[in-house]
């Protein structure tokens, strides 16, 4: 388990642009390294501001887009196309302005589509990851370059909540979600153990009514209490923030140096 890295950016849309910039350089050096590269992408207004900032960057051409996978931390169960679905989000901030191959967009499955409900959806998904999943990786999903996840006022990530069931999960990569206490209700998410897969997490928080989730998040309280604590990557584990988001950690946390 690696421990946490703190970066603070002067405010948001900054952050964004750096955050931007940085997952461009692990894309192209993974590729360079391994040929492919493998991505999570997070829902909520960080990890949409970041897409939007990747798009703008001139250096997104550097980015080899037909050999990049893409999967999603969380989904809202909704139907195909619906404005509140993260891969719709994404696919307009994104996806829709870059030649990512179409077979390597591994979305999470829509309410109206071929599953009956969400863990009928989750398991197809678990089933998916672990398909891509290498006889080296972990916890039968694949060993994602960089996992994004957008850190809740409350401190969720993906769709795992403070005290909820998901969060206690210790077996299965992807769950159903039912009575989430932000709407949708039902959703569908990777758990902490398929989180904790990946080479690197990256915890996306800006503004002030982070503060408060951050500065909790960050004092180890129990992955139940607070679900974004349990958010490790195996080799590095990265808190994005801006000012705003970093102004209740305290001192010792709160690098020196900030951009
Ligand atoms: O509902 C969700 O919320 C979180 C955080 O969103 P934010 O807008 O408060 O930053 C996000 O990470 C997750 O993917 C999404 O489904």
């Amino acid at each position: 388990m690696s421990t946490p890295q703190v970066v603070v950016h002067r405010d948001k849309e900054l952050m964004a642009q750096a955050a931007a910039a940085r997952l461009i350089t692990k894309v192209v050096d993974a590729q360079a390294a391994r040929g492919s590269a493998s991505v999570v992408l997070t829902g909520g207004r960080n990890g949409n501001a970041l897409l939007a900032a990747l798009a703008a960057s001139p250096a997104r051409d550097a980015v080899d887009w037909a050999h990049l996978d893409l999967w999603w931390g969380d989904e809202r169960f909704l139907p195909e196309g619906d404005a509140e679905r993260n891969v719709t989000q994404a696919r307009a901030e994104l996806l829709d302005a870059v030649p990512v191959d179409p077979k390597r967009v591994h979305a999470m499955a829509a309410s109206d589509g071929p599953y009956a409900d969400a863990g009928a959806a989750a398991d197809a998904y678990a089933a998916e990851l672990a398909a891509a999943a290498g006889p080296e990786d972990r916890a039968r999903v694949p060993a994602f370059d960089v996992l994004m996840l957008g850190v809740g006022p409350d401190t969720h990530v993906a769709s795992l909540f403070p005290e909820h069931p998901g969060v206690r999960e210790t077996e299965r990569t992807v769950i159903g979600v039912h009575g989430a206490p932000k709407p949708p209700p039902t959703r569908i998410s990777l758990t902490l153990p398929a989180i904790r897969a990946a080479r690197e997490v990256w915890l996306l928080a800006a503004g002030e009514d982070k503060a408060s989730a951050v500065a909790l998040a960050l004092s180890a309280p129990g992955e139940v209490q607070a679900p974004a604590s349990g958010a490790h990557g195996r080799a590095r584990t990265l808190w994005l923030l801006d000012r705003a988001a970093a102004a209740k950690l305290p001192p010792q946390l709160y690098p020196p140096a900030s951009s």
